[in-house]
């Protein structure tokens, strides 16, 4: 995780042609990783309940190992939901809002919410790439 943590943000800063080191520096040596594991239990009214309401990452990135059969995660864009589909054993690198500020907005946190589902259970583990809170 933390040399995938370390890969990740040297590339958004190479892609953006600063120096490999920018985004690293910016969240620590030693930046924090939160990994928490979400429970999406059956819901019998998923037109009027979500799962997770919507919100961004206030992380500097998120890895997330979402269900590898059920979907739920949707994200927005243009004022519309698009479904993020289902890509089994895949990780779902979303950028979150420490990465949006550090880039000047170029990489945006999306905004992203969590159905509900009558039919079945979903599992997902989210893991939070946080930046050092001694670095300012
Ligand atoms: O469970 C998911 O698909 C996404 C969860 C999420 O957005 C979060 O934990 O911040
Ligand atoms: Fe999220």
């Amino acid at each position: 995780m933390k040399l995938l943590r370390e890969s990740l943000l040297k590339a958004m800063a190479v892609s953006l042609n600063v120096e490999e080191n920018c985004f690293l520096d910016q969240c620590g040596e030693h930046g924090n990783m939160i990994a928490r594991f979400n429970f999406y239990p059956l819901c019998p009214r998923p037109d009027v309940v979500l799962g997770v309401k919507q919100h961004a990452d206030s992380s500097a990135i998120t890895i997330l190992l979402q269900d590898k059969e059920v979907e739920g995660l949707q994200v927005l864009k243009d004022d519309q939901w698009f479904r993020v589909p289902v890509v089994p054993y895949g990780l779902l690198i979303n950028v979150g809002d420490q990465v949006e500020i550090m880039s000047n907005g170029i990489f945006k946190s999306p905004v992203h919410r969590v159905l509900t589902n009558a039919e079945r259970e979903r599992n997902t583990l989210a893991i939070f790439i946080m930046p050092d809170v001694a670095v300012e």
